[in-house]
């Protein structure tokens, strides 16, 4: 079989805390906080035991359980977290999830080891708007290898959480919480129905001017005949998760990256249970089974090979092996395939 072009290791939630097992918030999972490390360390030595180490590695959020900040043990449970995955000698890439927030403000999100955009600044463009960089976004973009793409998005853009109470992103996030949720804990889906119980307090949007800026890179990559995988910690398309875990204007989001041929796939992480869809414009979703629910006796990571005409996602444990094929559907800069499909067919 040919050489992959490059290969990347991927893993979501882990969700790390030195505490016992316990629940998920409606006592349907087990999590198991204290052994999401010892699966940390298993997905290390599997990365390092290939016979190519993965180029990367994708961390696709939520690092270390919020009960963290509770047991005062932030800093150390990401010390140790970080020792671990540092331990491949390969870069990381790091999304921000709602639980980086929770333990964390932006500001020490953005001078920590977990801003990898700092880290990988050689490679690497960050939105520069010219406003105070904490009202900014955490969204970068990188090639690893010629005529391919990753581009990392903020789902927490727009959002209650990890926005200063006084910022205007926050004002507007909770007045869109208050309109499109009901219940007085924001975090509750109660009488929401399907994907309008994404509404909630641990979700976020991505915000208008993240949206433009994610609009030229793309269009700097349809120019340039590119490959471009996007990565988010919120899924965005309804048949790849559980509805509750959608980024709140997943639509936006859809329509933005269904209109750039060069988008060949969605990663994302938060709905421990993973999902896959391809979906209308040949856009492969994938959302990555979490560490955090995952059972001492399996695993939940991949290994991801790309190359010219598809990609090879080798899974452990909870997370299975795809193969990727690129879409067949064409589609024309700045429309979405539905549209093209029309036009292309005069
Ligand atoms: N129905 C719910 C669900 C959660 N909460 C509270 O919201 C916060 C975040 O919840 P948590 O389950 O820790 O979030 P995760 O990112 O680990 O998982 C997302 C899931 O996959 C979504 O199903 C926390 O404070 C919970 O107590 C809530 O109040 N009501």
């Amino acid at each position: 079989m040919e050489d992959p072009v490059f290969t990347f290791g991927i893993i979501a939630d882990i969700q790390y805390a030195d505490m016992d097992d316990g629940y998920n918030y409606t006592k349907t999972r087990v999590r198991y906080y204290r052994n999401s490390l010892s699966l940390l360390q298993g997905a290390v030595r599997e990365w390092a035991s290939e016979s190519v180490t993965p180029q990367f590695i994708l961390q696709l959020g939520d690092l270390i359980d919020g009960f963290n900040v509770s047991h005062k043990s932030s800093e150390a449970s990401l010390k140790k977290v970080l020792t671990e995955i540092e331990k491949l000698k390969t870069p990381v890439h790091h999304i921000w999830g709602n639980h980086e927030f929770y333990n964390f403000s932006r500001k020490q999100l953005m001078e920590s080891r977990l801003n990898s955009s700092r880290v990988q600044a050689t490679l690497t463009t960050v939105p520069e708007d010219g406003g105070d960089p904490l009202d900014s976004f955490y969204a970068y973009h990188f090639s690893p290898s010629s005529k391919f793409r990753l581009l990392l998005i903020d789902s927490y853009d727009f959002s209650v959480i990890g926005r200063d109470p006084s910022s205007d992103k926050h004002i507007k996030s909770s007045k869109l919480l208050r309109q499109k949720n009901p219940n007085e804990d924001k975090n509750s889906p109660k009488v929401l129905d399907l994907v309008e119980t994404r509404f909630v307090q641990f979700n976020g949007g991505i915000s208008a001017a993240q949206l433009s800026w994610i609009k030229a890179v793309l269009e700097t990559s349809d120019k340039n005949k590119e490959k471009v995988l996007v990565a988010g910690h919120l899924p965005v398309h309804p048949s790849s998760t559980d509805p509750i875990c959608l980024t709140w204007n997943y639509q936006e989001v859809l329509d933005l990256l269904q209109s750039h041929p060069c988008v060949v796939a969605y990663l994302s992480g938060h709905d421990h249970d993973g999902g896959y869809h391809q979906d209308e414009c040949g856009i492969h979703h994938l959302t990555f089974n979490g560490i955090i629910e995952t059972p001492p006796e399996s695993q939940a990571f991949g290994t991801m090979s790309v190359y010219q005409d598809k990609m090879v996602l080798k899974g452990r444990g909870l997370v299975p092996d795809r193969t990727l094929l690129y879409r067949k559907k064409q589609r024309m800069a700045g429309k979405s395939c539905r549209q093209s499909a029309g036009k292309m067919e005069k």
